[in-house]
């Protein structure tokens, strides 16, 4: 089959393959054609699609060609008027000839186009055909302080940008338009036109200099705020490929700290391009990879000295820029035919959205993840499942971290824009029973670092139960809102202070008794507990009352109790003596009185 054939396949046919149109043509192993060709004729085609449907209709290339199909004749037309090398078929196809015998029409009626549209020259046509279909998000740039600095890279890499106040003017600017925005809530984080350069390219981004990352990805390591020292070694739980990984090395980096990260991927492949992220970026001198290493078998009890963990797990990826953008697909009319103008990219029907992966809008399709993995979701149903299993899974990691002995920080993040997996979460976890013992807390939206705390896209106050302070502490991002950022969540919960809330929950929950790691109770031969209080067995201790006021004290000490155990005192508050009387002040016989 022809590129234009499995093109046409691509963009029309049943969906089979799922998600965006970039996994569905990399992922599929029965293409003949290389698949980056396919995509950008796909792509491209897409993009032009309204002004070549006006050719094509205008020149009457289908009314003459009659074999050519709507899609083909688009497709063709593309490469023939806007790709440098022509129609990638010889001559002699016949497909390429139905279109060469219409070349001179079709040459003047893209003229024609293009001086309705104003535009001078092709590359003014190109530029309007770009913002047009441009999605708006920049091209968000972390500096990487492991290797580099904001001053070196503004005199070096965007020497030749003008700085422009705020994120609006990048949106408004022209895709190719050399200005850049340093942005006010992260640090080193730059955003410019998403078509300015291909950074992938540049010296810079070859040599980890810079890191292209969104910038609500980089609020979890901002959040975290690792400031090492006596706060001790963090771990990223979920790490591959490594985006927030390095940002914590090149926070630490920043700060001249020397502790390890402990980054967990439970993927064998994607570790190794964690592995690879790591060593461009330079943060091998702070990062452990346990490669292929599942976070919830690590022991908790072997990461003594970890106090901080960055908790980024799988999640429905429905705040991922870049899903399903396929420009809409417009079909030119076939001779005889009415209106044909359709929806982005499936041949006269509008495509279903659920084909490109999105989850917010649940039709019959495919759901892909950020890990790339996609289900069948073919309803509400289905979709609620899914996000349920999601979110015992990411509880499950939460609680998980709750455990480590010296952990006092935990960020959970997501590129999810379910609430189910966000507030959801965030509220199971404050109610878990590891949560309430070892004194786990949202961190206050008072208490973060500034430039979280100025960040003015909190939770949403309904899926916190009306919890204000839940809601409040809770950061959220939405794509298409004007900010320049992908969709997301992030919470912090923190632990206040340090062991003491734990104890002391232990003794309120777990009784007197002296118990071992797992929680049971310290017995000696016989059975006998052992007292927290005393150190000693509770048998010595009745024995020893028992001695002190008669077998019948029946272990209660020397004051009279009421029938619900309580110490009876007289009218100034004194106990009564089982013995008889008030005792005046309590120590003529060295008992200080129990506090009841
Ligand atoms: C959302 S991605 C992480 C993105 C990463 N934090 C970044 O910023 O580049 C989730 C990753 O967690 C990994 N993962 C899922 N469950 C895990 C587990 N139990 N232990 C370790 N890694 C896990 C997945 O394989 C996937 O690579």
């Amino acid at each position: 089959m022809s590129l234009y054939h499995e093109a046409a396949a691509l963009l029309t046919g049943p969906s089979t393959h799922g998600g965006s149109l970039k996994s569905r043509v990399f992922s599929n192993k029965e293409l003949k054609s290389p698949p980056a060709q396919v995509y950008a004729l796909a792509l491209e085609t897409c993009k032009w699609s309204s002004v070549l449907k006006e050719v094509i209709e205008n020149a009457e290339l289908l009314k003459h060609e009659r074999k050519l199909t709507p899609i083909l004749s688009l497709l063709l037309t593309h490469d023939h008027l806007l790709s440098k090398s022509g129609i990638a078929l010889p001559p002699t196809h016949g497909l390429r000839q139905s279109i060469d015998r219409h070349k001179a029409r079709l040459s003047s009626e893209l003229t024609k186009s293009r001086l309705r549209l104003q535009c001078p020259t092709l590359a003014h046509l190109r530029d309007l055909i770009e913002s047009f279909t441009a999605t708006k998000h920049p091209r968000w740039i972390r500096i990487n302080t492991i290797k580099s600095t904001l001053d070196a890279q503004l005199s070096s890499t965007f020497k030749d940008f003008t700085v422009v106040p705020s994120i609006s003017e990048i949106l408004a600017s022209s895709r190719r338009e050399k200005v850049l925005c340093l942005d006010g809530h992260v640090p080193n984080l730059i955003a410019v036109p998403p078509g300015v350069m291909d950074f992938t390219k540049s010296e810079a981004y070859k040599r980890g200099e810079i890191i292209l990352q969104d910038k609500a990805s980089c609020f979890p390591g901002y959040l975290l705020d690792p400031r090492g020292g006596e706060e001790g070694d963090v771990v990223d739980a979920c790490a591959a490929p490594g985006n927030k990984t390095t940002h914590l090395a090149g926070i630490l980096a920043e700060r001249g700290e020397k502790v390890t990260i402990h980054a967990f991927e439970k993927d064998r492949n994607r570790a190794r391009t964690l592995k690879k992220m790591v060593g461009v970026a330079g943060g091998e001198g702070w990062t452990v990879v346990h490669a292929g290493e599942d976070f919830l078998r690590a022991d908790p009890a072997e990461f003594k000295g970890v106090g901080a963990l960055l908790l980024d797990p799988s999640c429905s990826g429905s705040g991922i820029v870049g899903r399903d953008d396929l420009p809409e697909l417009h079909l030119p009319e076939p001779p005889g035919n009415k209106s044909n103008k359709v929806g982005g990219g499936n041949g006269g029907k509008k495509r279903k959205r659920a084909e490109g992966g999105e989850v917010g809008r649940p039709e019959k399709g495919v759901m892909v993840d950020d890990d790339g993995e996609m289900m069948v979701v073919s309803s509400e149903k289905d979709l609620q499942q899914r996000i349920e299993a999601l979110a015992a899974f990411q509880l499950q990691i939460i609680l998980h971290a709750f455990e480590f002995p010296d952990a006092k920080k935990v960020t959970y993040s997501t590129c999810s824009i379910h609430a189910g997996e966000n507030e959801g979460v965030t509220l199971k976890a404050l109610r878990s029973e590891v949560a309430r013992r070892r004194g786990w807390r949202v961190f206050k939206r008072e208490e973060q670092i500034r430039g979280m705390r100025e960040w003015d896209v909190r939770g949403e106050l309904e899926a916190s139960e009306g919890d204000k302070e839940v809601a409040e502490g809770c950061i959220r991002a939405y794509r298409d809102d004007g900010r320049g950022t992908m969709g997301f969540f992030v919470v912090m919960f923190v632990r206040d202070g340090t062991v003491d809330g734990e104890r002391k929950l232990e003794e309120d929950e777990e009784g007197p008794y002296v118990r071992d790691k797992l929680g049971r109770i310290v017995r000696d031969g016989n059975g006998i507990p052992t007292l927290k209080a005393t150190g000693r067995k509770a048998v010595e201790l009745e024995e020893e009352e028992d001695e002190k006021y008669g077998s019948g004290s029946d272990g209660e000490g020397p004051f009279v109790r009421d029938a619900e155990g309580r110490i009876v005192r007289g009218p100034d508050g004194m106990p009564m003596l089982k013995s008889g009387g008030v005792e005046e002040d309590g120590s003529d016989d060295g008992w200080s009185g129990f506090d009841d």
